[in-house]
């Protein structure tokens, strides 16, 4: 019964069990979705040196993968095999069940995008030009493909009538990333590969492109495979992260799984220095609700108060509650549905997430 309603609504009923239900939620993975990339025992060994051992996994369609781990540790290698940049050693790459050895490596990459750090613009197309590369290959109508440019353009924030005449050389680095994005979107691919593509950019930029890219509508039903490693990047834009170290994945799971269930020692060590402000990302306001005293309001207040949906994670409503405001201890209304709204203060929120990573972490002790 408890399993068919919306995460953070709970009935009454299911009151004394509510703890086992934190704990529910940090063990549920990937989707049921077919899978469109199967990875069997991949490695790759340069000399004496396997710098990828035995990966495997499998991707359904629409997800996002983060290859996640310290320099040197494989990333790269693993992801350009599964375009055909680089030929394993060993193992299988499976693209919609067929494997891709049976297709020529340019006509793969042709279906697959792939965005990486250095860009990889052509300086003497024009910005419009090089993002028509792909389907014009693939032998697109013109009209359509310039149809398709200005759309994209627009979306990242690239006007056409202003950008799509100019040559990288006049864009900023965030610009041409940006381009890059769009150039691996113009053929509207099933399958993207990044490469750090946020890598190069300063902070403010990549913050910005970073949620350009969780917003983007042609991204929305992609399945991508990204390289980076920033722990708070993996953790924000990934739905299962494969951490590696040494060529193996460590642990592969949902971000709340490698931090709350680390596999090993390396995985616990490695979100070590982060772990507070991951804790806050990976929870949400609907994992807080059962350690939040229900307090009576007036339903007139609520439209007083800012509110956030359930599903808002407790960073987002800790930046909701610390913006500059007369109250000493300001509130917001955690909305459940067009009926349900908790009103909660700042000072019941971090005692309610102080508890709830408590007691996610007493029930694994219990376990
Ligand atoms: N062509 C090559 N010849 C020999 N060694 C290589 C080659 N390419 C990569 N390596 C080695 O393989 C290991 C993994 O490299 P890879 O680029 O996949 O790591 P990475 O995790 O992506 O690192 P980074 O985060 O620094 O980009 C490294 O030790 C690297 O030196």
């Amino acid at each position: 019964m408890v399993s068919n309603l919306p995460p953070g609504q709970f009935p009454d009923s299911a009151l004394p069990f509510r703890l086992p239900l934190v704990l529910l939620r940090v063990t549920s993975s990937a989707s049921s979705s077919p899978a469109i990339i199967r990875v069997r025992g991949l490695s790759k060994r340069y000399g004496n040196h396997t710098v990828v051992n035995d990966v495997g996994f499998t991707l359904a369609a629409g997800e996002t993968l983060v290859l996640l781990g310290p320099s040197g540790c494989g990333k790269t290698t693993l992801l350009k095999m599964l375009n055909r940049l680089i030929e394993p050693d060993a193992g299988t790459v499976e693209v919609n069940g067929s494997d891709i050895r049976t297709q020529k490596p340019e006509l793969l990459r042709r279906g697959i995008g792939y965005v990486i750090q250095q860009v990889g613009l052509l300086p003497h197309y024009t910005v419009a030009e090089n993002v028509a590369v792909v389907p014009t290959l693939l032998g697109h109508n013109p009209a359509d493909i310039s149809t398709r440019t200005t759309a994209l353009l627009t979306r990242l924030h690239l006007p056409a009538e202003r950008y799509a005449g100019q040559y990288p050389s006049q864009l900023s680095g965030g610009q041409q990333q940006r381009v890059g994005l769009a150039r691996a979107l113009a053929a509207d691919p099933p399958i993207i590969l990044m490469d750090e593509p946020f890598g190069a950019l300063d902070p403010i930029t990549r913050a910005a492109i970073r949620r350009d890219f969780r917003e983007l509508e042609e991204l929305r039903n992609k399945t991508i495979v990204l390289v980076t490693h920033d722990v708070a990047e993996a953790f924000e834009l990934a739905d299962r992260i494969a951490l590696l170290d040494g060529g193996v994945v460590q642990q592969l799971g949902t971000p709340r799984e490698l931090l709350f269930r680390p596999a090993n020692d390396f995985v616990r060590r490695f979100f070590e220095a982060e772990r507070l402000s991951l804790q806050m990302q990976v929870l949400q306001l609907s994992d807080l609700l059962i350690f939040i005293k229900s307090t009576n309001h007036q339903q007139s207040l609520a439209s007083a108060l800012p509110s956030l949906p359930a599903s808002a994670t407790i960073r987002e409503a800790l930046e909701a509650l610390t913006r500059p405001s007369e109250t000493p201890d300001p509130q917001l209304f955690i909305t459940q549905d067009s009926v349900n709204a908790q009103p909660v203060t700042l000072s019941q929120l971090m005692l309610a997430f102080g508890e709830a990573v408590q007691s996610i972490k007493t029930t694994r002790v219990e376990e």
